[in-house]
């Protein structure tokens, strides 16, 4: 609370009384009377109860901890590599593997953080620049952007080297300091410096976010990094997301400038949850690449706890946690591949549940309620943006299954399926294609698709579904096309048709 928050009957007795100031508050608190309150409390009663959460941000994915636990290894290896940076030499590059929510980004940007302020100390100059390779996944918009930030860098430096030099100038005219005891020499060497940076500063444009061929996009990186002295550590974060998008020439490009580079020095920090990509790059690219390779294995349930517990004593109100929430949510998460950021999640979801239900504490209940609705989002997610053809697909199972088929096969799935197009104007998919389509449902965890062989009859699929029926029919009927379905009811007589 700052001061003019303060009641006016905070005021301790002794102290003489602001007038002006109680007169005033007199006057609002009066008419506030007489008007009638707009307000017909429907927010009171969310607020009234005691707050679960003091600082619900520290629980979401945008927050970087301070604190890393059961990544010191991982964040010695990165810095010790990384210092040469600090000694004005070239890091080697580096590689970090590990599934999602094992800490990779956190810890590199820590890490970076660190060696950024550390260069500042030291007054050496290295940065580190981030780009997500998700986001941003061409080799044309990586060049760009990370030409943009150092054109965006090398002017503010030029603007300050020319602020520099416009106060020894006038320290010059005044007298004050004698122009050859300056490093120029002379006031003409100066002036002479200041044309050449204000020329400098004009060929300083930002490169457009498309249209130029890239090999000019390529230039204006290059010279931009090269505008002077540094050590640059570029971050590729889910590099196998460019590899995949558009190969491996980014990388190529990146790891050979520094053979042609005069001024600066670059070295590449890629991250990714695909340990194969390098499997696709050319052998040079991945050699230079992975000069120093990290692996961050996942966690285990205990590792989990302590790093919820570090969180939780910010993110939550003392005594805000049943002494089982915390086991809970570490457990879920080693369950699914030891993901830190599931359990954060799922953290966060639980104290919200709480929250919503006014309920005094955080409580196992709210955890497995979390744990649910937190499954429930990601199968609305995926099943949301399923392509038309899988929906049709995903929807004819789960009409056999309203119909109490089951072990449903693949011919039974396709003769509604074959229905269903009929009846919204789809094309129809061949048998073979719509048996890919189940498998990649299968593989999306949507339906369990099981291989069982009939003797002399061949093999065939068993399908069920691994969803709840209802929630997944609903997101399917959101479809606008699949809304049109009408009747649903005949199309499963049509599972005996042929
Ligand atoms: N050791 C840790 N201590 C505290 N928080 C952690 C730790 N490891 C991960 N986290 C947190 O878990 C979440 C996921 O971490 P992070 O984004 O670094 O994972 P990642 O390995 O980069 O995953 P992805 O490959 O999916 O990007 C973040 O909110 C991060 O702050």
């Amino acid at each position: 609370m700052t001061a003019n928050d303060s009641p006016p009957e905070d005021r301790s007795a002794d102290e003489e009384p602001d007038r002006s100031f109680a007169v005033d508050v007199e006057e609002v608190l009066e008419d506030a009377d007489e008007e009638e309150s707009p307000s017909q409390g429907l927010f009171d009663d969310l607020l009234s109860g005691d707050p679960i959460f003091e600082n619900k941000e520290v629980l979401r994915p945008s927050y970087t901890p301070h604190e890393l636990p059961h990544r010191s290894d991982q964040i010695n290896k990165m810095a010790t590599i990384l210092v040469a940076a600090l000694r004005g030499e070239t890091p080697s590059n580096i590689l970090i593997y590990g599934k999602t929510g094992t800490g990779k980004t956190a810890s590199a940007k820590f890490v970076s953080q660190e060696l950024e302020q550390t260069s500042k100390k030291y007054d050496v100059p290295c940065e580190v620049e981030y780009i997500n390779c998700e986001v941003t996944d061409t080799q044309y918009r990586v060049l760009a952007q990370l030409a943009n930030k150092f054109i965006e860098q090398n002017r503010a430096h030029a603007e300050r080297r020319l602020e520099d030099l416009a106060d020894l100038r006038e320290a010059i005219e005044e007298g004050a300091t004698a122009p050859e005891a300056t490093p120029f020499g002379s006031a003409t060497e100066i002036d002479s410096r200041v044309d050449e940076l204000e020329e400098e500063l004009e060929g300083m444009e930002p490169v457009p976010m498309t249209g130029w061929p890239t090999d000019r996009v390529y230039k204006e990186f290059f010279d931009a990094v090269d505008y002077r002295e540094r050590v640059v550590v570029i971050m590729l974060d889910e590099i196998d997301k460019l590899v995949e998008k558009s190969g491996d020439d980014t990388l190529y490009n990146l790891s050979r400038m520094n053979s042609e580079l005069d001024n600066s020095r670059v070295s590449i920090m890629g991250i990714s949850n695909d340990l194969k990509f390098t499997d696709f790059l050319d052998p040079r690219v991945k050699s230079s690449l992975g000069e120093e390779e990290i692996v961050f294995p996942p966690y285990d349930a205990n590792q989990l706890r302590d790093i919820l517990q570090h969180r939780s004593d910010i993110a939550f109100e003392e005594r805000a946690l049943t002494d089982d929430v915390i086991p809970l949510c570490a457990a879920f998460a080693a369950q699914e591949h030891g993901d830190a950021r599931r359990a954060l999640d799922l953290l966060r979801t639980a104290g919200e549940l709480a929250e919503r239900g006014q309920a005094e504490r955080v409580d196992e209940s709210h955890v497995r309620k979390a744990q649910d609705k937190i499954e429930l989002d990601r199968v609305v997610e995926v099943v949301r943006t399923l392509p038309t053809q899988s929906k049709l697909v995903l929807f004819s199972i789960i009409l056999l299954e309203k119909n109490g088929v089951h072990n449903i096969n693949t011919g039974e799935v396709y003769n509604i399926y074959k229905r269903l197009c009929e009846e919204i104007d789809a094309d129809v998919l061949t048998q073979r294609r719509v048996t890919d389509l189940i498998s990649e449902l299968d593989m999306l965890g949507i339906v369990n698709a099981i291989v069982v062989s009939k003797g002399r009859y061949g093999r065939t699929k068993e399908i069920s579904l691994s969803v709840p029926t209802e929630e997944t029919e609903a997101v399917l009927l959101a479809d606008s096309r699949l809304s049109q379905i009408e009747e649903i009811q005949p199309f499963v007589q049509a599972r005996f048709d042929n």
